[in-house]
C-alpha cells in the first residue's frame, strides 16, 4: 500500500457529505500532520466511490443572423453522491437527464466539456492508470465475438486480463466456471454469442456474459449503462439481481443507470440518484423515497409502480406550451426541495460511518473479512440516524465468485499478459472467429470462383494477334483493381466489429494495439492469400499467359504483394474512420483514385501537378506495371499486313509505348512494401489515438 495514501495519515477534520459546498458541516479532530484533504469539503472516508459538486458543461453553437455564438449548456449541476462497496446504485431519469454523462463523468469517460467538483474512489483522487482496472464498465453494446460461447468469450477475458505469474492456465478455467456459474449460464456456456446470422443466448444472456467479461479482474466497481435496455423484464430482473449478487459478494460497489425499471427490479437497489435536467430531484435509499415524495405532497397510487411515479414527476410534459411550463416547474420545485432537504438531512446521502479514517481504520479494514468494509454502521459508529431501510446485509465472504477481500487495492497498472502471449491470444481468438465464420468463407469462396469465371471466360487463351495486346493490357490491369476490391470491401464490415471490441478491451487496459492489429492481419492474410491465389492462377492458365515457371512465380509474387496491401488497406480505412458507413463511402473512393491514377486510363503526365501525384501513391499502377513488365517481356506479336510501323511486333515496344517500363519488377515490388507499410502506420496511429483518448479527470 502506498505510503502516501490519504487515509494513512491522521484526518484533520471531516465533514457531513451535504450537496452544497457551502452546506457541510465540519467537526475537527486534532492531529501532528496535514491532510492531503484537509481542506476538502467533503469527507471522502469510505472506500467506494464518492462525488461531490460535479458540474459538466459542454459548448454548443448557436447559428445567429450573420454569425455563429458560442454557448455553454450545463448538463450536469452541482450532483453529488457517494456508493459504498456491495451497495448497488440506480441512476434514473428520463431521456436527456443526464444519466449516461453522470456514469461517464464517474468512470472517466468523457472526453469533450468541463467537468468540475470532485470525485473519489476509495478515499482519494481517481488514478486514471490504476483506475480502470479497478473499475470495470458494462457497456450497452454488448460487442463480443458472435462466433464464439459464452464460456470462450469469458475465458479469453480471463486469459488476457488476468497476470500470466499470478494465475495458471487451471485457475483461469476454474474462475470462468465459478463466473459462469454465478451469472447462472452454466447451462449455456457453450452456446454461441450469435448475431442476426447465428443463432445464439437470448438477451438476458448476452448482457450477464457481458458483465462476466467485467468480472474475471475481480473489478472494485462496477459501473452499467443501460443494462436492462431491450429486455424483457424477467431477463432485466435475472440481470440486475446476478449484479446486485455479485456485487454483495465481492463487496463490490455497482452503479448503473436504468430505464424504467418494474417494482420488483427497483426493490433490488440500495439507493437510487433521480435525475432532471441534470439536477438532482433525490438522492438516498430506495426505501426512503417514496416517503421522501409523499412528505413533499407527491403520492404514488397504491397500484402505481413507483419507477414510473418518479419518471411522470421528473419528465417534462411537451405536450403544450401549458404542460411544459408545468412540467418545468414542477421539476425545478422538486429540485430545490430536494437541496433544502438534503441540506437538513446530510445523513441521506450516506451510508458509511462519518468517521475519520486514520491508518489503524484503514487496516482494520483490510484485515477484516469483506463485509467489513461495508456493514451497516452501529450507533456508535455515527451520530446520524440511518435513514437506509433495511442496511445492506452483506454476506460473508462465500462467494461463488471469488473469496478474495475487497479494499482499497492498487492493482498493478502494468500489461497482464507479455507481448507474445498477448499476441498469441488474440491471434487464437481471431482465428477460431475467423474459421467459424462459415459465412464469410462461403461468399469469399463463391466471389473469387465467380471472378476467376468471368476474367478466364472474357479473356479466354488470348492469342498473340495486334488485338490481343489490348486483352492483356486490359485483364492485367483489372486484375489488382478486383483484388483491391474484393479484399478491401468485405474486411470494413468485419473490422467495424473488432474495432469496437478492441477499443472497449483497451479501455480496461487489456493489451497492446500491436498484439491486436498484427493478430488480426495475420488472421486474414491465409485465407485471404489463399482464396486469391486460386482466383489469379485460375486466371492464368485460363487466359493463357506466358507459361513460364518463372514468369508464374514473379505473377504469384507480384499478386500476393497486392493481396497483401489490400487487406492493409481494408484494415487502415476501417480502423481510421469512426463508422461503418463511413468508411464505406471512404473506400471506393481512395480505390477509384488509385485505379484512375494507375497508367492505364489517364496519361498522368498531361495531368495538373496538383493531382498527378496521385500515380506515387497508387498501389494498382505497381501491381499493374510488374505484371505487364512479366507478362509482355519475351512475347512476340504477329503483324496481320506487310507495314509494321502501325504494328507492335514485340512485348518490350508494348511496355514502352504504354510507359509501362519505367520502373523494374523489383521496384514495383519494394513501392508496393512501402505502401504496405504505410498502411500499417496508418492502422497503428488510428488504433492508438482511438484507443487513447483524452479523457476528462478530476
Ligand atoms: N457532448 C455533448 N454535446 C452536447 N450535448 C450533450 C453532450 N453530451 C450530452 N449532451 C446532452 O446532455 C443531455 C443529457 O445527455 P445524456 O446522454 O446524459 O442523457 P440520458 O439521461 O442518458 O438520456 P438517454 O436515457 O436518452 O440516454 C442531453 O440533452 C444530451 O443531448
Amino acid at each position: 500500500m502506498s505510503t502516501d495514501h490519504p487515509v494513512d495519515k491522521p484526518a484533520v477534520e471531516f465533514s457531513i457529505h451535504s450537496l452544497d459546498m457551502d452546506d457541510h458541516h465540519s467537526v475537527t479532530v486534532p492531529s501532528t500532520r496535514p491532510c492531503r484533504h484537509a481542506r476538502s469539503s467533503v469527507n471522502f472516508n469510505t472506500l467506494g466511490l464518492e462525488w461531490s459538486n460535479v458540474n459538466y458543461k459542454v459548448a454548443t453553437e448557436h447559428k445567429g443572423v450573420r454569425r455563429r455564438a458560442t454557448e455553454f449548456k450545463t448538463i450536469l449541476h452541482n450532483v453529488s453522491g457517494s456508493v459504498i462497496p456491495g451497495e448497488m446504485v440506480a441512476i434514473m431519469g428520463s431521456s436527456g437527464a443526464g444519466k449516461s454523462t453522470l456514469l461517464n463523468a464517474l468512470s472517466g469517460r468523457l472526453t469533450t466539456g468541463k467537468l468540475d467538483g470532485q470525485i473519489q474512489f476509495v478515499g482519494r483522487k481517481r488514478d486514471p492508470s490504476t483506475f480502470k482496472k479497478q473499475a470495470a464498465y458494462v457497456e450497452q453494446d454488448d460487442i463480443m465475438y458472435p462466433q464464439l460461447t459464452v464460456r470462450e468469450t469469458i475465458a479469453y477475458a480471463a486469459k488476457l486480463r488476468l497476470p500470466k505469474n499470478e494465475y495458471s492456465a487451471s485457475d483461469k478455467a476454474a474462475k470462468v466456471d465459478r463466473i459462469l456459474d454465478a451469472l447462472r449460464l452454466t447451462g449455456v456456456a457453450d452456446t454461441y454469442i450469435g448475431d442476426a446470422m447465428i443463432r445464439g443466448v437470448s438477451g438476458g444472456e448476452r448482457k450477464r456474459t457481458a458483465i462476466g467479461v467485467e468480472l474475471v479482474t475481480d473489478p472494485e466497481f462496477m459501473f452499467l449503462d443501460e443494462a436492462t435496455s431491450g429486455l424483457d423484464s424477467n431477463s432485466a430482473y435475472h440481470v440486475c439481481d446476478v449484479v446486485k449478487e455479485a456485487g454483495r459478494y465481492r463487496n463490490m460497489g455497482v452503479l448503473m443507470t436504468i430505464h424504467q425499471p418494474s417494482a420488483k427490479i427497483l426493490g433490488l437497489f440500495d439507493k437510487i440518484i433521480l435525475l432532471s435536467k441534470g439536477q438532482l430531484v433525490y438522492y438516498g435509499p430506495v426505501s426512503m423515497a417514496l416517503d421522501y415524495f409523499g412528505s413533499q405532497g407527491y403520492h404514488c397510487g397504491q397500484y402505481e409502480n413507483p419507477a414510473d411515479f418518479y419518471l411522470d414527476l421528473m419528465t417534462i410534459d411537451s405536450t403544450t406550451e401549458e404542460s411544459v411550463a408545468q412540467s418545468h416547474a414542477r421539476v425545478d420545485q422538486l429540485v430545490k426541495i430536494f437541496k433544502h432537504y438534503s441540506a437538513q438531512h446530510p445523513e441521506l446521502c450516506l451510508r458509511a460511518p462519518r468517521r475519520p479514517v486514520t491508518m489503524a481504520a484503514f487496516q482494520e479494514c483490510q484485515e477484516a473479512p469483506s463485509s467489513t468494509t461495508s456493514s451497516p454502521p452501529t450507533e456508535s459508529d455515527t451520530d446520524t440516524t440511518y435513514l437506509s431501510s433495511p442496511p445492506n446485509p452483506i454476506q460473508p465472504a462465500k462467494s461463488p465468485i471469488d473469496t478474495e477481500p475487497l479494499v482499497a487495492t492498487n492493482k498493478p497498472t502494468g500489461w497482464a499478459l507479455p507481448w507474445i502471449f498477448e499476441f498469441g491470444v488474440l491471434l487464437d481468438r481471431c482465428w477460431k472467429a475467423q474459421l467459424r465464420n462459415k459465412f464469410y468463407i462461403v461468399a469469399n469462396v463463391a466471389q473469387y470462383t465467380i471472378m476467376t469465371l468471368l476474367m478466364g471466360f472474357t479473356f479466354f487463351q488470348i492469342d498473340y494477334s495486334q488485338s490481343s495486346i489490348q486483352n492483356r493490357l486490359g485483364m492485367l490491369f483489372f486484375l489488382p483493381i478486383g483484388l483491391i476490391f474484393g479484399i478491401s470491401m468485405p474486411l470494413l464490415g468485419i473490422f467495424s466489429l473488432e474495432r469496437n471490441i478492441m477499443l472497449r478491451e483497451r479501455s480496461a487496459g487489456s493489451y497492446r494495439v500491436t498484439a491486436f492489429y498484427l493478430a488480426k492481419f495475420l488472421t486474414e492474410l491465409p485465407l485471404t492469400i489463399l482464396t486469391a491465389g486460386v482466383y489469379v492462377t485460375g486466371v492464368y492458365f485460363l487466359t493463357h499467359l506466358q507459361y513460364e515457371v518463372g514468369k508464374f512465380f514473379i505473377y504469384l509474387g507480384v499478386q500476393t504483394l497486392g493481396v497483401v496491401v489490400a487487406v492493409s488497406m481494408g484494415l487502415a480505412i476501417g480502423a481510421t474512420f469512426e463508422t461503418l458507413q463511413v468508411a464505406q463511402i471512404i473506400a471506393p473512393l481512395l480505390i477509384t483514385l488509385f485505379f484512375l491514377y494507375a497508367g492505364n486510363l489517364v496519361n498522368t503526365d498531361d495531368v495538373t501537378p496538383v493531382l498527378s501525384w496521385l500515380r506515387f501513391i497508387s498501389p494498382i499502377k505497381y501491381c499493374y506495371q510488374a505484371l505487364a513488365i512479366n507478362e509482355f517481356s519475351g512475347l512476340t506479336f504477329i503483324c496481320a499486313h506487310e507495314d509494321t510501323s502501325t504494328c507492335f511486333k514485340t512485348g518490350e515496344a508494348v511496355l514502352n509505348n504504354y510507359a509501362l517500363d519505367s520502373l523494374a519488377i523489383k521496384t514495383c515490388a519494394a513501392l508496393l512494401v512501402a505502401i504496405g507499410v504505410a498502411f500499417h502506420a496508418c492502422i497503428y496511429a488510428s488504433l492508438r489515438w482511438k484507443s487513447k483518448p483524452r479523457y476528462l479527470w478530476i
